[in-house]
């Protein structure tokens, strides 16, 4: 079974999200300075663990990483349009980037209502282990899925892919491809046979 779903990264300049699409990608760190300009697209398949072979699942990601600089914030609305799940990311200990996940969940809310949301605190190997239990997420956030991750270390990595996963609902498992291409052929030979044709 297979899943292709799109998942966008929104968040202020700078919180990492350049840095955490590579992570998805490759699970390299690259310590990037350039800020992204518009938006960059990448894709990423995931396997999705079971213990029975005859249900292998996988999920095709289509990995939107968009501008957090303030000039391009008008195009973003284009690249979150028809995402299955948004990751609003905030930099941990830098409460006005908070802010600003506030007013991202607040758009999808108003343009992009089917699209869900994970709320992702970033460049947690900056923050003192005492202190990173204590964001307090604002009430607008409250509910949704929360994982405090860095992108440089990897750390919680293997949480975030679980939270992308649990989102994409069984409706959106569509059989093998391979399998639809036997089906086709079966269904060419049946028109044969039924039109008499011998060779
Ligand atoms: N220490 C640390 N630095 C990080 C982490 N993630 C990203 N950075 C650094 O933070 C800076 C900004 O990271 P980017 O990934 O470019 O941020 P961005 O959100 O894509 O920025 P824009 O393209 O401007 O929207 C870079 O210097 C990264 O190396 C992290 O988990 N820990």
């Amino acid at each position: 079974m297979e899943a292709t779903i799109k998942v966008v990264l929104l968040g202020d300049s700078s919180v990492g999200k350049t840095s955490i699409v590579t992570r998805l990608k490759s699970g390299k760190f690259l310590a990037k300075h350039a800020a992204t300009i518009g938006a960059a697209f990448i894709t990423k398949t995931i396997e999705v663990p079971s213990n029975d072979s005859s249900t292998e699942k996988r999920i095709h990601m289509e990995i939107w990483d968009t501008a957090g600089q303030e000039r391009y914030k008008s195009l973003v609305p284009m690249y979150y349009r028809d995402a299955n799940i948004a990751l609003i990311v905030f930099e941990l200990g830098d409460v006005s980037s908070l802010q600003c996940a506030k007013t991202w969940f607040q758009d999808l809310q108003d343009r992009a209502q089917g699209t869900q949301v994970i709320i992702v605190g970033n460049k947690y190997d900056l923050v003192c282990e005492e202190h990173s239990g204590e964001v307090t997420i604002p009430a607008e956030l409250q509910g949704l899925p929360y994982v405090a991750v860095s992108a440089k270390t990897g750390y919680n990595f293997d949480t975030l892919n679980k939270i992308i996963i649990s989102l994409v609902p069984e409706s959106q498992f569509k059989t093998l491809s391979k399998n639809n291409e036997q089906g086709n052929i079966l269904e060419i030979n049946k028109k044969k046979s039924g039109s008499g044709c011998i060779c």
